[in-house]
């Protein structure tokens, strides 16, 4: 498994950067004291890898923010994660709300692309999360549990995925999930593993909370039985902050 910590914490910079401000974002991270058992990656925009690989600490790893669903060759304006392993990723990031409701991804697309990643040894930051809407009409397990098949129905191995919670109306908001309703969408997503993956596999898979997290509210976040973590957005592009997050989840 890539990583080994008992905590995860990613940081999706999702498109956003400059050559220099990335500079810098680098050099704020490269002097922040990080928990020991925390696994820490970066998702830089694809242009950026290779400059932030060639510059960030080896304490933090890097993940793509996509991939192309197989092996590389004629498709124009796809990259492969075999060549996203050759500039040092280690993890992708997989089924995100962006992808799905802005780009058109749908589940089982999500799903084919986790397994060719994880055939080519790259751990998936495999995302799920329900719009608000299906919230309210009392559809959030429905939509994860549909999400999380797909990934089920394609992958034969659970060794190198986080799970990624991220409900939709959370992200980019400001409006944070309470503790108590993101540990109950944890909870939902572990038994669903149990049921349908296995106790083991439901044990050691992390799953981690995205939406408005901040220096502010992830510690009363991280407090709960099932968040392992975060992927943050907004608040991985300040150094010192996503450090703050980071530190936080122990
Ligand atoms: O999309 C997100 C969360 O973004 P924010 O932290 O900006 O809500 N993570 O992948």
């Amino acid at each position: 498994m890539a990583g080994s910590g008992k905590f995860f914490v990613g940081g999706n910079w999702k498109c956003n950067g400059t050559k220099e401000s990335i500079s810098k974002l680098v050099s704020d991270l490269n002097s922040a004291t990080l928990e020991s058992d925390v696994d820490v990656v970066v998702s830089p925009p694809f242009v950026y890898i290779d400059q932030v690989k060639n510059s960030l600490t080896d304490r933090i790893d890097i993940a793509a923010q996509n991939c192309w669903i197989g092996k590389g060759g004629a498709f124009t304006g796809e990259i492969s994660v075999e060549q996203l392993k050759d500039i040092g990723c280690k993890w992708v990031v997989l089924g995100h709300s962006e992808r799905r409701h802005v780009i058109g991804e749908d589940d089982q697309f999500i799903g084919k692309k986790a397994a060719y990643a994880l055939s080519q040894g790259v751990g998936v930051i495999a995302c799920i999360g329900e719009l608000l809407e299906e919230r309210e009409a009392g559809k959030t397990f429905d939509v994860c549990f549909q999400q999380l098949k797909a990934y089920a129905d394609a992958v034969s191995s659970w060794d190198n995925i986080v799970i990624a919670y991220e409900p939709v109306w959370a992200i980019g908001t400001g409006k944070v999930a309470s503790p108590e309703q993101a540990q109950e969408v944890h909870a939902a997503v572990r038994n669903w593993l149990s049921k349908n993956v296995s106790a083991e596999v439901a044990s050691k898979t992390r799953i981690i909370y995205g939406g408005s997290v901040n220096g502010g509210n992830s510690a009363d976040l991280a407090k709960k039985e099932d968040i392992d973590g975060f992927l943050v957005g907004g608040a991985s592009l300040k150094g010192p902050e996503f450090a703050t997050i980071i530190n936080s989840v122990t």
